[in-house]
C-alpha cells in the first residue's frame, strides 16, 4: 500500500526531522497499543490527559481560523475544530465513562507539566508567529497520528484491546482529512513565503515542526511513567 499524500510541507519537514519522527511515531507506547500489552490504566491516564490536550488544541485550531487569509484556510481549520470537539472526544468521553470516569472529571483533570508545555507551546508558536508558525506546531500531532493508525491498523494483534482507538486514526475520513490539511498547508506556504526550501523562514518553520514532534514524544512518556 504506497503512502497517502499528505502534502510536500510536512514532507520537507518530517524528512528534516526524522529520528525524533521515527521517535515519536514508534514510541514504546505505541507498540503497546499495536500489540495490546499497554496496561489499561497507562491507557485511561492518557486519555485523561489527552481530553484535556484536545480541548487546548481545538482553542489552536480555532485560532487558526482568525489567522486564516482565505476562506478555504478557515473551512479547513473551521472543519478540524468540528473534528476534533465533536468526534475525536466522542472516543475519550465514551471509553473514559465506560471506566467510571465523568465528562466533568475530564475536563477538570489536573494538567500534567509534557501535557502542558505541549499546548502552550502550540498555542504560543500562534500567538507569536502567523498562520505557519501555528501550522509547523499544529502538524506533527494532525499526520503523526494518521500516519500511527494507518500502520497500526496494518500492523496490530488481532487481540489488542486497543482496536477502537486505532481506527479512530486508521478511518478513511480521518485519513481524508489529513490529505486535506496537508494540501492546505503546501498553498498557505506558497502563497506566504513561495518555496519553502529557499524561503528565509525555512529553519524558524523547521524549528517549530520539530520541537512539536519532541513535545509530541514526551506525551506518549508521560503516559508510560504515570504519577
Ligand atoms: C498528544 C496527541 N497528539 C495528537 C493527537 C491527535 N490529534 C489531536 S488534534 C487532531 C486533529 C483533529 O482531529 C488530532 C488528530 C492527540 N489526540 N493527542
Amino acid at each position: 500500500m504506497t503512502a497517502p499524500d499528505y502534502g510536500h510541507s510536512f514532507a520537507l519537514w518530517r524528512g528534516a526531522a526524522a529520528e525524533d519522527w521515527q521517535g515519536y511515531t514508534h514510541h514504546p507506547f505505541v507498540e503497546g497499543l499495536r500489540d495490546g500489552s499497554l496496561p489499561r490504566r497507562c491507557f485511561l491516564n492518557y486519555l485523561i490527559q489527552d481530553y484535556v490536550f484536545l480541548v487546548h488544541f481545538a482553542r489552536a485550531w480555532s485560532m487558526a481560523v482568525v489567522k486564516s487569509e482565505t476562506l478555504e484556510e478557515m473551512k479547513t481549520c473551521a472543519t478540524t475544530v468540528d473534528a476534533l470537539v465533536n468526534h475525536e472526544m466522542a472516543l475519550h468521553i465514551r471509553t473514559c465513562g465506560e471506566a467510571g470516569i465523568s465528562e466533568a472529571a475530564l475536563f477538570n483533570a489536573t494538567e500534567a507539566p509534557a501535557n502542558l508545555a505541549y499546548t502552550r507551546y502550540v498555542l504560543d508558536a500562534g500567538m507569536q508567529g502567523d498562520f505557519l508558525d501555528l501550522m509547523a506546531a499544529l502538524l506533527p500531532c494532525v499526520m503523526g497520528y494518521a500516519e500511527i493508525g494507518q500502520r497500526l491498523a496494518q500492523t496490530r494483534s488481532a487481540d489488542t484491546p486497543y482496536a477502537e482507538w486505532i481506527d479512530t486514526y486508521a478511518d478513511l475520513g480521518y485519513q481524508k482529512m489529513c490529505q486535506t490539511v496537508g494540501a492546505m498547508v503546501d498553498q498557505s506556504v506558497a502563497r506566504r513565503i513561495g518555496d519553502l526550501e529557499h524561503a528565509p523562514r525555512r529553519d524558524t518553520l523547521q524549528k517549530r515542526f520539530a520541537t512539536a514532534t519532541r513535545l509530541e514524544i514526551g506525551f506518549w512518556q508521560m503516559g508510560l511513567d504515570l504519577p
